[in-house]
């Protein structure tokens, strides 16, 4: 079984519009989807589409907090969150006609640390349970910085691997905890290393020396350039299929939800980026936010191509 840890737990609107963003005027949305978001999310239906048996956990609330969890519930995707006395946020993607997407994240609301208590009280039992735990996402109000650092330590003293997805402050003060992956993009990968990368050689170069620090897989997704792996069989350069893109939302947590699945049935590092990868450009093929199907992914595999860098 997947575990996905999502704290700052969000319902995601997709709002379709017919004509081009316009600011200060009124926009009518063309069509709302509705999908139980916040990364972890988005991952755990990676997870389910792969076929693999996946557990959601983090922080629900209020009426969206119910709503939520009946989103989950019509994709088939078990959960068992610690309820919260505030309402859990809501993001909204504007998708328009040219495929461009502008997004709108509220913050979460504040989560206490007697909750946060009872989250790592929940968690020691169900990564006993867990072949693999993801964690992602951003943090609601009133969780302390060291909190992904609290919540790596937990799992990696059971001895399962940990995948780590969160960006700014809060991977930076993260990542000393040694992950077993994270999956940062370029800028982010430049924030934890104090420098500008910009170049696919300055990103091989950066996923190389963090994985030296002791993290085993460094994923650096770049969008529709692909991605770069640094891990102990080698430092690895996925170049992504060409693709018709509809929606790319969600596509980092995809990938992230099938690296948990690829880890999981052991497959080389190598594989389980091209079978991630795969799965992340499936779901820019499709409008709901962190769906995608299993059959496209599986026609993108062969125009999906991996080569060793170093
Ligand atoms: N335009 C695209 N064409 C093909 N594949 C894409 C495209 N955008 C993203 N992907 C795939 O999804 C992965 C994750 O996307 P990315 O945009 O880097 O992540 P995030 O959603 O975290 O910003 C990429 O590494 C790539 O494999
Ligand atoms: O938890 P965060 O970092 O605030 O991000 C939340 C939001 O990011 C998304 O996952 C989309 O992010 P990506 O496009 O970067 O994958 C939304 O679905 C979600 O609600």
């Amino acid at each position: 079984m997947i575990l996905t840890v999502t704290l700052n737990t969000s319902i995601d609107k997709a709002y379709r519009i017919s004509s081009t963003l316009e600011r200060g005027t009124v926009m009518r949305v063309a069509e709302c989807i509705d999908n139980a978001g916040g990364k972890g999310l988005n991952a755990s239906r990676s997870v389910a589409t792969c076929g693999e048996k996946v557990l959601s956990t983090g922080f629900v609330g209020g009426n969206n907090g119910r709503l939520l969890c009946e989103l989950l519930d019509r994709d088939k995707i078990p959960h068992d969150f610690v309820k919260v006395a505030t309402e859990t946020r809501c993001c909204v993607n504007v998708l328009e006609p040219d495929g461009l997407s502008t997004e709108f994240l509220e913050p979460g609301r504040e989560v206490t640390s007697e909750e946060l208590a009872a989250l790592e009280e929940r968690l020691v039992s169900l990564v006993s349970r867990a072949d693999v735990v993801t964690m992602s996402g951003s943090f609601p109000k009133g969780l302390p910085a060291d909190t992904y650092v609290r919540l790596i330590k937990l799992v990696r003293s059971q001895g399962k691997p940990c995948i780590l997805d969160t960006s700014g402050a809060t991977l930076k003060a993260s990542i000393d905890a040694l992950p077993t992956m994270v999956k940062p993009n370029t800028d982010e990968i430049g924030q934890i290393l104090g420098r500008k990368v910009s170049s696919v050689e300055e990103v091989i170069g950066a996923a190389h020396e963090l994985h030296e620090r002791g993290i085993a897989q460094v994923v650096v997704s770049l969008g529709g350039d692909g991605a770069v792996m640094a891990c102990d069989t080698g430092t690895f350069r996925g170049i992504a299929p060409k693709i018709e893109v509809v929606n790319p939302v969600g596509a980092g947590d995809t990938m992230v939800g099938a690296f948990a699945v690829a880890m999981a049935r052991g497959m080389e590092p190598a594989e389980q980026l091209r079978y991630a990868m795969a799965c992340a450009s499936a779901n820019c093929m499709s409008a709901s936010t962190g769906h995608f199907d299993m059959e496209v992914a599986r026609g993108l595999m062969d125009g999906t191509r991996v080569e060793r860098v170093a």
